[in-house]
């Protein structure tokens, strides 16, 4: 099994939990800085200049104009580079890497790296499906929701706390966290083969258009979208045999509510967006395992 590495400083310098946090520890010194600014603006105006000439204003705007740039711009850097500080402080303190910079190519080539997203609702059966995907055609399965509970379970997380009440609530992850996981282990799976190519089922991700995104543009392009369509009330009966023996913290009546109605709202979006380009391949879910299977082998023939 892929194990989730440390997250990056990338990561970090990315997560709005925690440079929310570094902005929160920023702010008296920047107040401070701010009001002595301030008075030394008054100070500036105060009786102590040259005599106005006849004719002219009294009020000189130029001075009043350069100390709020020259004062703006030091806030400016003061702030960014406190931010920088303080993340690169928590990143070292947490991963020791170092940064990767900010990208806007994809880190994987389409031509050596093939994903297909595998999306349905919960207990729509993906997971089951992917199983017999990897068997028959040499994929890595990589589940979103695998990785985010290994890293939820992982000592020293700091993320842990986070994966845990967003898993439980029903709701979805902060994508900067679920990218880099994914990321993480494309590039363990990959640095073990010799041509670095691959195949990957990318199973239960992207849930939110954002994370689509994102991940198109800065992991690897997806190829399609492999989604499994089954009613609400077929899905809801699995989610409550699954939870018999699971262990996890979401399989229960009350978070599986939650689940529907993010997928519902948030992740068909994601869905509908992919069907507008051709990109989905739609297979009834609601059958016994093994027709499913056989609907899906149908239908992804020649795709793949
Ligand atoms: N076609 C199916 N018919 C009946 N039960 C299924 C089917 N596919 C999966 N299951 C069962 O339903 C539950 C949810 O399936 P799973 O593959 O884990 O769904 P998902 O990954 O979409 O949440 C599991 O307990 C699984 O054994
Ligand atoms: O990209 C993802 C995938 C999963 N999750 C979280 O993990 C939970 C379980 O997802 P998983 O795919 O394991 O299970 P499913 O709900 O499809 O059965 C979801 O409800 C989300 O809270 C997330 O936040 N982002």
């Amino acid at each position: 099994m892929i194990q989730p590495r440390l997250l990056t400083r990338r990561l970090f310098q990315q997560a709005s939990p925690l440079q929310s946090l570094s902005n929160h520890a920023g702010r008296p010194i920047r107040t401070s800085i701010l009001r002595s600014q301030a008075r030394r603006s008054y100070a500036a105006s105060g009786e102590k200049g040259p005599r106005p000439i006849p004719g002219q204003s009294p009020f000189k705007i130029w001075p009043f104009l350069a100390i709020i740039l020259a004062g703006s711009g030091s806030y400016m850097l003061l702030v960014k580079s406190r931010t920088d500080m303080a993340a690169a402080a928590q990143a070292s303190k947490s991963s020791g890497q170092i940064a990767a910079p900010k990208k806007d190519t994809p880190t994987f080539s389409s031509d050596k790296v093939t994903v297909v997203f595998v999306l349905g609702g919960p207990g729509a059966g993906k997971g089951t499906q992917c199983a017999n995907l990897v068997r028959d055609y040499n994929f890595t399965h990589l589940s979103a929701g695998d990785l985010l509970r290994a890293e939820q379970d992982r000592p020293g997380s700091e993320f842990g706390q986070l994966i845990k009440d967003y898993i439980k609530d029903g709701a979805i992850v902060p994508m900067e966290v679920t990218v880099q996981l994914l990321e993480n282990a494309m590039t363990e799976t990959l640095s073990k083969t010799k041509d670095g190519k691959g195949r990957f089922l990318i199973d239960g991700f992207p849930r939110k258009l954002d994370q689509a995104v994102k991940f198109e543009e800065s992991v690897c392009k997806a190829k399609f979208v492999l989604f499994y369509d089954c009613p609400e009330d077929v899905m809801e009966k699995r989610l409550l045999k699954r939870g018999e023996t699971s262990g996890r913290t979401d399989d229960n009546a009350e978070s599986i509510k939650k689940r529907f109605k993010t997928f519902v709202e948030t992740s068909m979006p994601v869905v509908d967006t992919y069907d507008k380009e051709g990109k989905v391949v739609k297979v009834v879910a609601n059958k016994s395992p093994e027709d499913v299977y056989a609907e899906t082998k149908k239908k992804i023939e020649g795709r793949i």
